[in-house]
């Protein structure tokens, strides 16, 4: 019998990779022998693209990183990059079919292992996709990994997922995902940077998010980030900037359950960053 996924989050459409090739735990082998001449090509137009558009606009620590990934002409093997992966920060990344359930994903990443998805988008898709694909994933993700302070800070968040499930506060852990892992951005010396995958996969937000007057960006706040919803299908209207990624753990260190409890009584921001007169959450 096929699993059923549960997808959490706010995404509409449903994921689309092959769950019947998944595992107990998600997880599934990369289907290398599937992939076509075209999905190869597609990488590779991809991370050109991006690669192009990273000076200036990525941190340096992504940029030392982004070499350790390996091959930028065809889809690299995920073996191959467990090699280095393994060896620099006792991280290793496993394929998953598409989005998994919170608990799958909070699990892998307390074992320091990254779910990456495993296919890739059609041609039509190319400057803007709602759901991860192995180019977001590995382009976007991998390379910190193999930061050592990164590396522990996702197993921390992972250790923190499963706190937050039992807790009831997924929801409010999912915004500081993705206003950080996801979307962002870190002041340095020499200006503003990204860090946050969904930003250094899209050519489009690349330069918006680093350059564009439009969106709002404010200081990274713990508490601020888990009181603003997101949006998923357009780019973002706020940013939450740090220093450095030390600041990022260290932040996130502190037990978070009492922070809960009193946010759930607060009222949240909007995706714009305006207050609304709701509550974080009921019960
Ligand atoms: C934690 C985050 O909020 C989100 O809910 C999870 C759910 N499942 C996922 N599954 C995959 N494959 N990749 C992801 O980034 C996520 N994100
Ligand atoms: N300190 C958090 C765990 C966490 C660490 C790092 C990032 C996110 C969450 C908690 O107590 O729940
Ligand atoms: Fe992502």
């Amino acid at each position: 019998m096929a699993m059923e996924p549960v997808i959490y989050g706010t995404s509409e459409r449903p994921p689309r990779g092959d769950y019947s090739r998944a595992g107990a735990d998600y997880t599934c082998a990369q289907d290398y022998a599937g992939y076509g001449q075209e999905d190869h090509q597609s990488y590779r137009r991809l991370y050109a693209r991006q690669q192009a558009l990273l000076p200036g606009r990525a941190s340096d620590e992504f940029l030392r990183a982004l070499p350790s990934l390996g091959a930028s002409d065809r889809i690299p093997r995920f073996e191959e990059i467990n090699d280095r992966l393994w060896r620099a920060t006792r991280w290793e990344i496993v394929g998953v079919p598409g989005l998994i359930p919170e608990v799958p994903f909070f699990s892998l990443l307390a074992q320091r292992r990254f779910p990456v998805t495993d296919w890739i988008r059609t041609p039509q898709e190319f400057d803007y996709i709602v759901e991860p694909d192995v180019f977001h994933d590995l382009f976007g993700h991998v390379p910190l990994l193999f930061n050592p302070v990164y590396a522990d800070h996702m197993q921390a968040y992972g250790l923190g997922g499963l706190k937050a499930h039992r807790c009831g506060a997924c929801e409010m852990l999912s915004r500081l995902y993705w206003y950080t892992i996801e979307f962002g951005l870190m002041r340095q010396p020499d200006g503003m940077r990204a860090y946050g995958a969904g930003i250094l996969s899209s050519p489009g937000e690349l330069r918006y998010a680093v350059e564009s007057s439009e969106p709002r960006r404010l200081p990274f706040d713990i508490e601020r980030v888990m009181r603003t919803r997101y949006k998923i299908d357009s780019f973002q209207q706020i940013y939450f900037v740090i220093e450095s990624v030390e600041e990022l753990f260290e932040k996130t260190a502190a037990d978070f359950t009492p922070i809960y409890e009193r946010l759930r009584r607060l009222p949240e921001f909007s995706p714009d960053g305006s207050p609304l007169r709701t509550a974080a959450a009921a019960s």
